[in-house]
């Protein structure tokens, strides 16, 4: 295609489909490189012919020496365009064994799904795909990994698209070029001990030379995919039908008793659909086994990257705060306090709260408590009562006073407490992910 304005511009119309813009939020995922740059300026240019609310979000993870400036630049071109844009600085990375451009992929849409937008646009494009596939390929990916980003998907409540998805990078250079634009280069592009790099500048050029329209046929296979993967999905609820509870959930227990194609096939969707990211299909043979061998009320463990998934009265719990920090002790104050299963909400006068001597910590292993009005126990078998899973009960959130324990979210006062100094706490757990 000819890269100039109109038909980038119309492309794009196509691309995020036309007639739902209007009124409409729309996000660019902004790095500050060549691709990102060109879609927030044909975003721009959008805009002046139809009101949707632009704004942009630049990922600073604070691992190039260069880091600082690519933030600069990018509050510097979305001052120039009027568009307000939000920098997010990352904590230092942990790669957790997964490398660090994964730990960092999963950092950036972490933040991308807390963006408040309808339609969140990445500048991937043909020849991004074409190496995704690949990439995937070399480690052995099933469909789904071969349908390498579609051109768009769900997250968290919002669109995530990529309308750039059938240029490919030289359209998206000529454009860049025409309209003399500027940009960051992220020197580690270049770096061929990044995989990736590998394949976009020796691989694939090599392939090539036989193969010169190596590009799109990938793209294409990878839409192929996409539809195998679609109706995978479609066949998966369908088998998942005949194990489901009144809430949908898996029992496990009947889940084990399909085929085991079947069974492989309603277990993946379902981890997909709840965004865990599979880390190789050994893995999963390995989750398969250990549940399909489990009597109902065994307790069954497997870690996937950041989530631990749990087989827990004969259902399978997914675990995202497995790896959060634990939550540090910390005197009480007013306002919401983020916690690794929730927020607790605490109300009161200040000055009473300051009094009180209360801390807010984890619960921990063995405390014994008495709730208003019940008998002495043990918090591990007081939250057991209450539904709570046991790898969440140690890091409940508690109040204490002197080393005793005075209030237990879910359970309230009780224990040591011997007056409430007015407060008014509110536990606002986060809903259970049950698949
Ligand atoms: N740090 C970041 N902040 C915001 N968005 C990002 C960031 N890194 C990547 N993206 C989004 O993901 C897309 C693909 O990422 P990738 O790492 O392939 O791109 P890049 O080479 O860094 O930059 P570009 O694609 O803009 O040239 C980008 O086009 C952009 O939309």
């Amino acid at each position: 295609m000819t890269a100039d304005v109109k038909n980038l511009i119309s492309h794009l119309q196509t691309a995020l489909g036309d007639d739902c813009l209007t009124g409409r939020k729309v996000c660019v995922a902004l790095s500050g490189g060549m691709d990102s740059v060109v879609l927030l300026h044909v975003l721009a240019q959008l805009r002046a012919q139809q009101p949707i609310e632009l704004s942009a979000v630049h990922v600073n993870h604070g691992i190039s020496p260069h880091a600082a400036d690519w933030a600069a630049f990018c509050l510097k071109i979305c001052r120039s365009l009027d568009v307000p844009c939000q920098i997010a600085t990352l904590p230092p990375l942990e790669s957790a064994g997964g490398g660090l451009e994964r730990a960092a992929r999963e950092a950036r849409y972490a933040v991308f799904a807390r963006v408040d937008a309808d339609l969140l646009c990445m500048a991937h494009h043909k020849n991004d795909r074409a190496e995704t596939l690949l990439l995937n390929l070399f480690r052995g990916a099933g469909p789904q990994g071969l349908a390498a980003m579609p051109g768009s998907r769900c997250l968290n409540g919002k669109q995530l698209v990529r309308p750039f998805i059938d240029l490919t990078r030289s359209d998206l250079q000529a454009w860049a070029n025409a309209q003399r634009l500027s940009w960051v280069e992220d020197e580690s592009n270049q770096n061929l001990h990044f995989r990736r790099n590998y394949l976009r500048h020796v691989v694939l050029p090599a392939i090539g030379q036989q193969f010169p329209a190596i590009t799109t046929v990938l793209a294409r296979t990878a839409e192929q995919m996409q539809e195998q993967t679609t109706l995978l999905a479609r066949l998966a609820e369908i088998d998942a039908k005949d194990c489901e509870d009144e809430h949908g959930r898996l029992r496990i227990s009947q889940w084990a008793l399909l085929p085991p194609i079947a069974a492989r096939n309603v277990l993946k969707h379902r981890l997909n659909r709840a965004g865990v990211h599979i880390p190789s299909a050994r893995r999963l043979e390995a989750l398969v086994a250990q549940l399909v061998d489990a009597r109902q009320d065994a307790e069954v463990f497997v870690r996937f990257g950041q989530t631990g998934c749990h087989l827990w009265r004969d259902r399978l719990w997914l675990d995202h705060a497995m790896n959060a920090p634990q939550p540090q002790a910390h005197k009480l104050s007013d306002g919401v306090i983020d916690w690794a299963d929730g927020q607790l909400e605490v109300q009161g006068d200040a000055q009473a709260i300051a009094r009180s001597g209360l801390v807010v910590r984890a619960v921990g292993q063995g405390q014994r408590f008495q709730p208003a009005g019940r008998c002495r126990s043990t918090v591990t078998e007081l939250l057991r009562e209450q539904g709570v899973p046991p790898w969440v009960r140690p890091r409940w959130p508690a109040l204490w006073r002197d080393g005793q324990l005075c209030w237990v979210a879910g359970l309230g006062w009780g224990g040591a407490a011997d007056d409430t100094h007015g407060l008014a706490l509110t536990w606002m757990p986060t809903p259970d992910q049950i698949i």
